[in-house]
């Protein structure tokens, strides 16, 4: 309209006091004297994108993203605002701005010509951002709200009752000494903002030996440079505290960087801060990572229910699941349902000493939410940690959680000396009976996940070289050698802290086949079960076809507790401790090496 130098001149005027908004406005509209068709023309030929600043869009959206509610308060005109807000996503009914009066055709309703400015509008008068604030805040009980401005009546609206609780100086447009000199927060652009916001705080919710070696390639990713805009260098690590020779562990891992109770050579990073308390631990934390042994899950879920961010994301490196009357629950829809978040699951091949040395790994990241997936890709992603995206979590979980079970039948294969060929047998079927039994409780599962990282690669890795194959493969030896040592016993000598998943899976997945009446379908679940309860010896994992198929009092869905004789109860002993396989009434005994399991001791 080839006026911009006096109208330039009006809104000074309107800074400094000369002249009162609404005066400004119709002063404004005068010089313009714009028709509809003007009005039509600009916004064809400047279209929202080349009327917006660089990073508003990305700033918007992240906002967005995490539930803010973003409003635009605009001493312009509707008339050219509404495209940009619906450009940017934001509703008209979160748009304050002034507004044109126009004279409508009679006939048609259309309007025809300016008339001045609507003095109706808030934005019109003295104070109008103020009291557009107010108004939101009376409709809306925010907790907090932030005004981004480019002047000192702007920032006004953080001095007046009802207005804003913050005040951001832009000088994206403009600098304004004044505003900058006068404004605890100032920015040149939107992009700084939008930097800001995008910088997750990531919370490790554990602190074991899978903890430590992934909170060690994530404190490596988060203080790299190229990542600093999107991640805090700070990585919190929630640890179940307890006192280490004389300090609190918390004390011991943020003065040592490692954790020399339980995973001592895995240095951490001067970046992850350990923390006591699992409640400051993840309370403003944007990622959350769940890395603890299973069966501590729900009292942690339990414990941060109704405390963790709205709108944060959490990932599950956790190998397990629980066992509700109702059915299954995998730690990652516990997650979901307990702290209302999403939740991923990391799996694979993935030892913690392996890891901690920097040996090449891969894992998969299952996904209901994409950009949740992508974003934790880039948090743990390590040149020796290679990660691919799967959509099939519960598929993946599944995987993670039930290899646990065959690797036991692996290490009594280890246990009674047989070699690499018996193994197979075992990891085939395992594999095969832990697709059976995923799609049996999760028909949706994917076929191919199993072929992947988090199904065979994880099970050859925890068959090889895993704590529950290791823990299991003494177990069977000390029995052999005729010093039989519980689960339990050994768990605690050979991992010093460490937890077993294994045993405590078997009987979890025990109870689902149970009650399904399932044991024939999934043989070899049901024998290593069998065997590490002590109803069958360890030697019985290679005919674990017809163990499957036993009925064991107690142990089966059938009630019947009588069974023919069989060359496995040759070994039996009865509970008392008389050989034999019958404790002469006709009833089977069970195989008792004294304590196959004291937790599952059943007499
Ligand atoms: N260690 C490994 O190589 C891998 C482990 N995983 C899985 O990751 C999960 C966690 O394993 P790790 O980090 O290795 O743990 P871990 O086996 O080293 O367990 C020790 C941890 O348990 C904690 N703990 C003990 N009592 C507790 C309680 N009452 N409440 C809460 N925490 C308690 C200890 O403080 C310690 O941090 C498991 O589900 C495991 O299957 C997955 C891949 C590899
Ligand atoms: O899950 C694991 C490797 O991926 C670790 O298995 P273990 O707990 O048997 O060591």
């Amino acid at each position: 309209m080839g006026c911009k130098e006096e109208v330039g001149v009006l809104s000074r005027n309107v800074q400094d006091g000369s002249m009162t908004p609404e005066a400004a406005l119709e002063a404004k509209l005068g010089l313009i004297g714009c028709s509809p068709a003007d009005v039509r023309c600009f916004l064809s030929t400047h279209p929202p994108p080349s009327r917006l600043l660089p990073g508003v869009e990305a700033l918007v959206k992240t906002l967005q993203a995490r539930g803010v509610a973003v409003y635009l308060v605009s001493g312009g005109f509707r008339e050219l605002t509404l495209p940009l807000a619906a450009h940017l996503g934001i509703p008209k009914d979160r748009v304050f701005a002034n507004r044109m009066n126009w004279q409508a055709d009679d006939e048609t309703g259309e309007a025809t010509r300016l008339v001045g400015l609507d003095a109706s509008e808030l934005l019109a008068h003295a104070a109008g951002k103020r009291k557009a604030i107010a108004r939101i805040r009376q409709k809306h009980p925010y907790h907090t709200v932030a005004f981004v401005g480019n002047s000192l009546s702007d920032m006004r609206a953080v001095e007046a009752p009802g207005g804003a609780d913050v005040f951001i100086g832009f000088g994206g447009v403009e600098h304004r000494e004044e505003v900058a000199l006068a404004t605890e927060w100032y920015v040149d652009g939107f992009r700084p903002l939008a930097r800001g916001l995008a910088r997750y705080k990531v919370a490790m919710i554990g602190s074991g030996a899978w903890a430590c070696a992934a909170a060690h390639m994530m404190a490596q990713n988060t203080a790299q440079h190229d990542l600093a805009d999107e991640f805090l260098t700070d990585v919190t690590m929630w640890v179940h505290d307890e006192d280490y020779k004389g300090r609190s562990l918390v004390q011991v891992i943020n003065e040592e960087h490692e954790n020399l109770k339980y995973f001592p050579g895995c240095r951490l990073g001067p970046n992850v801060v350990a923390e006591g308390s699992l409640e400051a631990a993840a309370a403003d934390a944007d990622l959350l990572i769940f890395c603890l042994p299973h069966q501590y899950m729900l009292g942690v879920c339990q414990q941060l229910m109704g405390k963790v961010k709205p709108g944060a994301a959490a990932i599950s490196l956790i190998k397990g699941m629980r066992v509700q009357p109702e059915g299954p629950q995998l730690i990652s829809q516990m997650v979901r349902r307990y702290l209302n978040i999403d939740c991923c699951v990391l799996m694979g091949a993935n030892i913690a000493t392996d890891i901690a040395k920097e040996e090449l790994s891969e894992a998969v990241i299952g996904y209901q939410n994409l950009d949740h997936a992508e974003r934790f890709k880039k948090l743990f992603e390590r040149p020796y940690f290679r990660i691919t995206l799967l959509p099939d979590p519960v598929g993946a979980e599944m995987c993670g959680t039930l290899k646990n079970i065959v690797a036991l039948g692996a290490g009594m294969v280890d246990g009674l000396g047989m070699g690499p060929n018996t193994k197979a047998t075992i990891i085939r079927q395992g594999l095969s009976e832990m697709r059976e039994f995923s799609k049996a409780l999760y028909p949706g599962v994917h076929d191919q996940t199993f072929l992947e990282g988090c199904g065979v690669g994880d099970l050859v890795a925890t068959c090889a070289g895993g704590r529950n194959r290791l823990v299991a493969c003494a177990w069977t030896k000390a029995q052999l050698e005729g010093n039989a040592k519980s689960f339990g016993t050994l768990e605690a000598e050979i991992l010093k802290g460490q937890k077993l998943q294994g045993t405590l899976t078997s009987d979890e997945v025990q109870e689902i086949i149970k009650r399904r009446a399932w044991e024939k379908r999934f043989p070899l679940f049901t024998t290593i079960n069998r065997i590490i309860n002590g109803h069958l010896p360890p030697k019985y994992i290679t005919n674990y076809i017809e163990g499957g198929a036993m009925e064991i009092p107690g142990t089966t869905s059938s009630e019947e507790d009588h069974l023919p004789a069989c060359p496995v109860y040759n070994n039996i002993v009865s509970t008392n401790g008389a050989n034999g396989n019958s404790n002469g009434n006709g009833h089977v005994l069970r195989w008792s090496p004294v304590n196959a399991n004291p937790a599952e001791t059943v007499v």
